[in-house]
């Protein structure tokens, strides 16, 4: 058995729930934090210049996730192919990962996991807040009572839940969840998914094309991934589809949807409302978005409680001594798996 000091493992951004499962991981190699404790004003040219000084040049494993994007920059092509070659495994926490390119992972045999199943229940309670908020135009009264305006100028009455259809485009973990807890509000469920669940997965829910979800929901629900093919799955044309006063929530990623488009159909009443949590360029928010009384917002928080924030972390913590002391990712991302996973 070698020294643990011919094994690194690199820890980018901060842990806050796991900090004890991060230290144990130091039977297994070198620890090493970017950027650490101290102030850095250029996080990315430091990573660069820690990058090309060597600094990193034991390091099989590294952990990152999607705020620590900000620190490095996207796992991008280029990024990718400036990392050490001893490199072995991206445990990523997020089960979202477009912001890594994987395909530029897989050629360089690097293997990545995400965090899929431990995000599940708090999106979908998100998921549910927001189409209930939409639903209810909570937006304006929500900020009026608390300017002393009581109700606010404008208030409308909402529409209930109860018989209407829910359109789920994307019925991996999240969305079944989402489902699950739609069912209890008298909801009918129809879904678009890469491949059609078992009878025991799919319940009750409609199996339909994506025109056809998207011409007879009354709430369209988005929970696919991001990918080159789902960028602006939702534009002028699909919008123009949908009924009239649907409401379309989006717990995904923003790029799934032509902004641009989607405030023109909520400002000329082809949809009733949007309720938001992820945003084209989050986290900068367009102003003639953020005026419109007809959408409900949140600041990407799907996953924001202490309970799920932990097990994320745990799971990317748990990957990397699974691959350190097997070879074996727990939960690999399905393109790097021969079998693809829902
Ligand atoms: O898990 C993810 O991908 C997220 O976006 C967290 O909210």
């Amino acid at each position: 058995m070698g020294s643990i000091t011919d094994k690194a493992i690199l820890k980018i951004g901060k842990l806050t729930y796991t900090e004890k499962n991060w230290e144990a991981l130091g039977s297994l190699g070198d620890l090493k934090v970017f950027p650490g404790d101290k102030e850095v004003s250029d996080p990315k040219q430091l990573f660069q210049e820690n990058l090309q000084s060597g600094a990193y040049d034991h390091v099989v494993a590294l952990y990152r996730s999607n705020d620590s994007t900000s620190l490095t920059g996207p796992f991008d092509a280029e990024l990718i192919r400036s990392l050490p070659s001893s490199l072995k495994y991206i445990c990523h926490n997020g089960a979202g990962y477009d912001n890594i390119d994987i395909t530029a992972c897989t050629s360089r045999g690097i293997e990545v996991s995400s965090t899929p199943v431990a995000v599940n229940n708090a999106t979908a309670d998100m998921t549910i807040w927001l189409m209930i908020g939409a639903l209810r135009s909570i937006h304006v009264p929500y900020a009026a009572v608390r300017e002393g305006k009581w109700r606010g100028p404008h208030f409308m009455p909402g529409t209930d839940p109860e018989d209407k259809v829910l359109g789920m485009i994307g019925m991996g973990g999240i969305g079944q969840a989402v489902a699950h807890r739609a069912r209890a509000f008298g909801m009918k469920i129809q879904y678009y998914n890469r491949s059609r669940l078992s009878p025991e997965l799919e319940k009750d829910a409609k199996y339909v094309g994506l025109d056809e979800l998207i011409g007879s929901s009354d709430v369209v629900s988005l929970h696919c991934s991001l990918t080159a093919e789902t960028t602006g799955l939702i534009g002028k044309t699909e919008l123009g589809q949908m009924k009239k006063g649907a409401v379309l929530i989006n717990t995904a990623r923003g790029k799934l949807i032509d902004e641009g488009a989607l405030i023109e159909a909520l400002k000329d009443g082809t949809l009733r409302a949007a309720g938001l949590d992820v945003f084209e360029n989050e986290p900068e928010l367009r102003s003639d978005l953020v005026d419109l009384p007809n959408v409900v917002l949140t600041p990407h928080i799907g996953t924001g409680t202490t309970d799920t924030q932990a097990k994320m972390e745990l799971l990317v913590l748990d990957n990397i001594k699974s691959a350190l002391e097997s070879g074996k990712l727990i939960t690999q991302v399905r393109e790097q798996l021969s079998k693809p996973k829902l």
